[in-house]
């Protein structure tokens, strides 16, 4: 956290009493020093600023003896000895010092004006010596006020003395520019630029170089390692692969992040907003700091104290409330000119309030630093998460080992797809297909469909849902085969199981990770059946080495009911249209409040308290390249598991139709819940039976209004027994 330096204005605001009603603060001693010293500190700052420029005035015009008088022709000579051409920057800088203490940052952040004050004021003073060396540091022009005047020929002789005359130019030439830099607050933009150049010049080498390749190359002991295979558009990527395991994609298939530099001007400024906008609400308070992330900036505010009137008559103090300040959310939103903004009151383990603004640019989170960061490589799992950098631009990640199932849920274009696209190639970038196989569902059909033809994926991408069921059906058999596996090796757990096959010189069991892209449309047709499979995975699965990675659009209880919830402890909400949504996905407010486009509440079971991030976002180029990296590994395109179980379907499809012609039949009635109850079948196999029905001109069309379908099939005549169940249906 950054700490910025305690302001005149903020020790004014700390010690203004709010008005409590029947008593005026002058009523006290204390009141009336208090008013006194800050009518002092006003008018003082107020007549210094306005004595600075008319001094700027003054000397303008003794300079250019534009106006004669006792006083004010020495003082334009003086100037003109003294500073030569440097006077007139003299001027400038007195009259910007004179509007920065009337008007501008001199108040809220001395220390910061000061340092490019005083960078500004180096500045002159270094372009007046390189002016006079310019000049070959004549003393007369000197003394009649030409080049840098007598102080730019001092100090260019005087350096002159010690450097050799290119050495000398070139050292006040850098000054003067270094020092007009900091002073203007470019240096750090510079900066930045810079360092952007740098990266892009190294990965353009690290990319184009054959030599790089040559030295990066794994040992010849290792297995070789799979040139990529470039996708249409993909560009191609040399491999370079340093301290990962050989098999692995390298990390240069994924691109750098790129950083913007940090407007410490805005930042101030809204700083100050802050504190003015919390002063004029009569709650003294103060910015002492503040977190910059790819998206927000967040402010640390310590709230101040308020004088009250004891019972006594004697001024007490009181500390202005933390609910106080998160009241006021609206309000600094709109002094802010803010979208949203969000008040962590108070930041867990800190005593102050984090008061998040939104950056005026976002840069986007890559995938490749974090993955690089010590964080990441920290966790030492296979099934280590990158989610993205919290308010301080650290790195955010997790281990879905020990969540062990995560649920993802926001409103429409949040971010979630984008968060999975990630997640997935996190996942695939450091495990292979032996270690790691994918079930992915997505419904939508399109976001996720550019992983098919990853050999770590389990068949293909499924988006009918029909084939997802099946997908959770064969889930919980390999859950339970597993477990059968487990209890004839005496393994606990699948690192168990693993570790002995390992000593057996037997493959070991691969972990699983079943990914949903839209829950709601799988509660929908079949509720039963997918919160039955889902709440069954979550709760057995950890131990086989399964876990569940689920989003949704819809956050509402039918889709997220409280049994799914319960057995879902990870969660993360990306932004949501009300805080009551954002209580159905974290059981507190605050996601409400969030920006969309990758803003999230990441809600680590561990932590407790729900942490802001922004999600790593991928290029399509990369997804490309980590994918075709692993095709071309692929060997033969295998089966979905989950196939078999829906060819029995199918050949049982046959019975169930004669099935439920005869139930349709006797009972007369048509509609999918009678199937489903009488048939123990699902909704979309009763779905698909009653539209197999309706072909074969057995039922009606559907009625709408939840109606039955009219049976157009006459009822058996010698059909005697009627089942009593059937009747009471
Ligand atoms: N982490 C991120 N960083 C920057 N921009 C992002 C990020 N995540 C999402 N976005 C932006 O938001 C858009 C929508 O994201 P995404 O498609 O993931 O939303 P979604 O929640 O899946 O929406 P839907 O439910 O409608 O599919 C993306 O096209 C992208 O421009």
């Amino acid at each position: 956290m950054r700490v910025s330096p305690r302001s005149a204005s903020d020790r004014r605001s700390e010690a203004t009493p709010s008005p409590v009603a029947g008593s005026e603060p002058s009523s006290s001693w204390l009141g009336n020093v208090v008013k006194a010293w800050m009518l002092v500190e006003r008018f003082g700052r107020d007549a210094a600023g306005l004595s600075l420029l008319i001094l700027a005035v003054l000397s303008l015009l003794g300079m250019t003896s534009l106006s004669q008088g006792s006083l004010i022709s020495p003082w334009g000579l003086l100037l003109k000895r003294g500073f030569g051409l440097g006077g007139y920057g003299l001027i400038i800088l007195l009259a910007y010092l004179g509007a920065q203490i009337l008007w501008g940052h001199g108040g809220s952040a001395p220390i910061h004006f000061l340092k490019r004050f005083l960078s500004l004021e180096g500045a002159l003073f270094a372009w007046m010596a390189w002016l006079s060396i310019m000049e070959g540091l004549d003393l007369e022009r000197a003394e009649s006020g030409l080049d840098g005047g007598i102080i730019g020929w001092a100090l260019g002789t005087l350096s002159a003395r010690i450097l050799l005359p290119p050495l000398n130019i070139l050292l006040w030439f850098t000054l003067w520019v270094g020092l007009t830099l900091i002073g203007l607050g470019l240096w750090e933009r510079a900066l930045a630029a810079v360092k952007r150049w740098v990266e892009q010049e190294r990965q353009r080498l690290v990319t184009s170089s054959p030599t790089e390749a040559v030295t990066q190359a794994p040992s010849p002991s290792a297995p070789p390692s799979p040139s990529p295979h470039p996708a249409p558009g993909a560009v191609p990527v040399t491999i370079v692969n340093p301290g990962r395991d050989p098999r692995l994609p390298p990390l240069n298939l994924l691109i750098q992040e790129e950083t913007n530099g940090v407007d410490e001007e805005r930042i101030l400024a809204v700083a100050r907003k802050i504190e003015q906008t919390l002063a004029e609400f009569g709650l003294p308070a103060q910015v002492v700091g503040y977190r910059r992330g790819p998206t927000v900036t967040q402010f640390a505010v310590e709230p101040g104290f308020i004088e009250r009137l004891g019972p006594d008559g004697q001024p007490t103090r009181q500390k202005v409330r933390v609910s106080q300040i998160s009241s006021l959310n609206r309000d600094l939103a709109l002094a802010l000119a803010a979208e949203r903004l969000r008040i962590e009151a108070p930041v867990p383990g800190h005593s102050y309030v984090g008061i998040e603004v939104p950056n005026s640019t976002t840069t986007p989170v890559r995938l490749r630093p974090i993955l690089e960061s010590e964080t990441f490589q920290r966790l030492r799992s296979p099934l280590a998460l990158a989610l993205g950098r919290d308010v301080s631009g650290q790195p955010v990640v997790a281990d879905l080992e020990r969540m062990p199932h995560l649920l993802i849920a926001g409103t429409t274009g949040s971010g979630k797809s984008v968060c999975l696209a990630s997640l997935i190639t996190c996942l695939v970038m450091n495990n292979t297909p032996e270690q790691l196989r994918l079930a992915i569902m997505d419904p939508k059909m399109v976001e996720l469909a550019r992983f098919d033809g990853l050999p770590h994926l389990l068949g293909r991408v499924e988006t009918e849902i029909e084939r997802m069921l099946a997908v959770l059906r064969w889930a919980l058999t390999e859950m339970d085969q597993r477990y059968r596996l487990f209890e004839a090796a005496r393994a606990r757990d699948l690192n168990a199981y693993n570790a002995k096959q390992a000593r057996k010189n037997q493959p070991g069991l691969p972990r699983i990770v079943i990914i949903i892209d839209e829950l709601a449309d799988l509660m929908m047709s079949a509720p039963d059946q997918t919160e039955h499979s889902l709440v069954r995975l979550a709760q057995l699965a950890r131990a086989t080495g399964i876990h569940l990675v689920i989003a949704t659009q819809r956050p509402s209880t039918d889709v997220l009911t409280g049994l799914i919830k319960a057995n879902f402890p990870a969660r993360i909400a990306f932004a949501v249209a009300s805080s009551v949504d954002s209580r159905v996905i974290l059981d507190t407010n605050g996601a409400e409040a969030l920006l969309g486009r990758g803003d999230m509440l990441f809600l680590n079971p561990e932590v407790g308290t729900p942490i802001r991030a922004q999600g790593v976002i991928m290029k399509d180029s990369e997804i490309n390249r980590v994918v075709a990296y692993w095709h071309q590994q692929a060997t033969e395109p295998q089966e979905a598991p989950w196939e078999a179980l829906l060819q029995e379907d199918d050949n049982e499809a046959d019975d169930l139709l004669e099935q439920a012609i005869a139930l349709v039949r006797r009972t007369q009635r048509a509609s999918a819940s009678l199937l489903q109850r009488r048939l123990r079948i699902g909704y979309p196999r009763a779905a698909r039976l009653l539209d197999e029905l309706e072909a074969m001109g057995i039922v009606g069309p559907a009625q709408g209004g939840g109606r039955e379908r009219e049976v157009l099939l006459p009822p058996e005549e010698d059909d005697q027994d009627t089942d009593p169940d059937e009747e009471t249906a």
